[in-house]
């Protein structure tokens, strides 16, 4: 997703930090005495000690562990808000549920707002023109009204059922051939990104599309996920020199990305203006409510390129994060076999023979109560995307400065035995025979928070949380799941891939239900 990907940072080149003590020393010796007495007179929160100008970013770098990895290891010692320097960015990490709620609810509008971009993502936000990279005011609230309202509503989500039930329907046809060709063995994420993509699709261009194009503009998406993640220059602009070839790349995906959406853009156009030139164009979609939008205090509405930008974000929001949910939902399954026949008896006793749908998941309280514990245990960002203050807030009692980046850990709150019982433990149960409950919104009382909280609450929750509920229906009714190639030893590491997901991607025996 965009600027969506969890990953405040992540570690390497190692070779430029071998180089950097000796390029920059009077530099720094400077800087370090300056910004040491600035800090004197704040309360920031504790970290780790650092190094003059590059602060905490060799220790991150050099440790060789993903940067939620490295994030949990320090909260035993710093506590639930820590600081971390990297380079010329200062972290602030909150991984506690009652700090969550302070900033997110309490101090909502105060900490609404987000960060300035690097270079990298100034150019694919259109310099800030997204939903969730915008700062807190004008632009951000005519995007996210539209959003929310033109196209997120329940009733608005409802007419786009059909574009749901036909990547379903793809989805069990794309699974059989594959395990037909690979004695019964299937990829698990591969394919789950691949139906919640063409219902995206659907929904944000209105107008249908071959798999060649389909498999282009997801093509498109990647690359532009992979050059947006940070690199060193972002955290020490400095040495932007060194990073020139991938500043070209940068420029290249863009001019790929706009070439490969403004074809579509163009066409859903011309199908709206002439109805009769394209009979299978959707009758809505989130492009319609984009040509002619309205943005407080702006005159013009958006240009091509800025509607290629609107686009991605609406593809890219919801696609990695679906998938990634409903990959740890089938190695959950799969890992306890007693949850998918629990599962499987409830979707027989509500739909009997008939194709599961959406209508049936409202009422099927234990396929409800994995989802939400597959939200807990695994929220598909373990971060939610960069926050940061309107003024200077207090947080915690700490000082919290404009400027400063301000993330919050939410895969911390969902392991804190201070809010759970048993937090490790994958058990459905908690939230099915309601012994533990939880507000998914955070308004009421943060416990856990895989889609945020407050104001920058993630617009698309309950779109999000219905494409893995029936995706996860259809797959159970559809076939029996177990491991390949131990059953029941499923691998249960993480990585950070934009969103995290397995470390050894899932792959799954499935056999057709009689
Ligand atoms: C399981 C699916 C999803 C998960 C887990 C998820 C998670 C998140 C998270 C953690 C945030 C950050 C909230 C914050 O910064 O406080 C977010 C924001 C956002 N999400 Fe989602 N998301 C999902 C699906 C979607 C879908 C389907 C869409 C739209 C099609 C979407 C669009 C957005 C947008 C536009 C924002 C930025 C909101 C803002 O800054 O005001 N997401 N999401």
């Amino acid at each position: 997703m965009d600027s969506l990907s969890s990953s405040p940072t992540s570690p390497y080149y190692h070779l430029i930090f071998t180089a950097l003590p000796f390029l920059l020393p009077a530099f720094i010796f400077l800087i370090a005495r300056k910004s040491s007495s600035n800090a004197k007179k704040l309360n920031l929160p504790p970290g780790p000690p650092g190094y003059p100008v590059v602060g905490n970013l060799f220790q991150v770098a050099r440790s060789g562990k993903p940067f939620f990895q490295y994030v949990r290891d320090l909260i035993p010692k710093y506590g639930p808000i820590l600081t971390l320097k990297m380079g010329t960015r200062t972290m602030i990490i909150v991984s506690s549920a009652d700090l969550a709620h302070e900033a997110l609810i309490e101090k909502g509008q105060v900490f609404a707002t987000r960060p300035r971009e690097n270079p990298t993502r100034t150019i694919f936000s259109s310099n800030k023109f997204t939903v969730n990279a915008a700062f807190y005011g004008p632009v951000w609230r005519s995007l996210r009204r539209n959003m929310v309202q033109n196209m997120l509503s329940a009733a608005r989500v409802k007419e786009f059922r059909r574009a749901r039930e036909a990547a379903m329907d793809t989805l069990i046809c794309r699974l059989k051939a594959e395990a037909a060709a690979n004695n019964d063995v299937v990829w698990v994420l591969k394919n789950a990104r691949f139906a919640v993509f063409c219902i995206l699709l659907s929904m944000c261009f209105g107008i249908e599309m071959d798999d060649e194009t389909i498999e282009k503009v997801d093509q498109t998406m990647k690359n532009v996920l992979i050059v947006l993640d940070p690199r060193l220059d972002d955290f020490l602009p400095l040495l932007s020199p060194f990073f020139s070839k991938q500043r070209t790349r940068v420029h290249e995906v863009r001019k790929q990305q706009i070439e490969t959406l403004v074809p579509l853009i163009e066409k859903r156009r011309n199908a709206i203006r002439n109805p009769e030139s394209d009979k299978t164009a959707a009758s809505f979609s989130y492009l319609d409510t984009l040509f002619d939008l309205k943005i407080e205090g702006r005159k013009s509405s958006p240009t091509n390129a800025e509607l290629v930008t609107l686009c991605s974000e609406f593809l890219n929001g919801g696609t990695d994060t679906t998938a990634t949910a409903v990959e740890w939902a089938a190695a959950r399954m799969i890992e306890n076999p007693e949850i998918q026949s629990r599962l499987y008896d409830e979707i027989r006793t509500t739909v009997g023979a008939k194709k599961v749908d959406e209508k049936d998941v409202e009422n099927m309280p234990y396929l409800n109560a994995v989802v939400k514990e597959l939200l807990r245990k695994h929220p598909p960002t373990y971060f939610l995307l960069t926050h940061a203050v309107t003024e200077p807030a207090k947080l915690g009692g700490y000082d919290i400065l404009p400027g400063t980046n301000v993330e919050f850990f939410s895969q911390g709150i969902s392991d804190d035995p201070n809010v759970w019982s048993e937090p490790e433990k994958f058990d459905p149960d908690r939230f099915f025979v309601g012994r533990e409950e939880a507000d998914i919104t955070g308004t009421t009382g943060v416990k856990m928070m895989p889609f945020g909280a407050g104001r920058r609450i993630c617009p698309g929750l309950s779109m999000g949380t219905v494409h893995i509920s029936l995706m996860l229906a259809r797959m159970v009714q559809e076939f029996e799941w177990s491991g390949y190639p131990d059953n029941g030893k499923v691998d249960l590491s993480e990585k950070l891939v934009f969103t995290v997901v397995m470390k050894n991607s899932l792959r799954a025996k499935i056999k057709p239900r009689v």
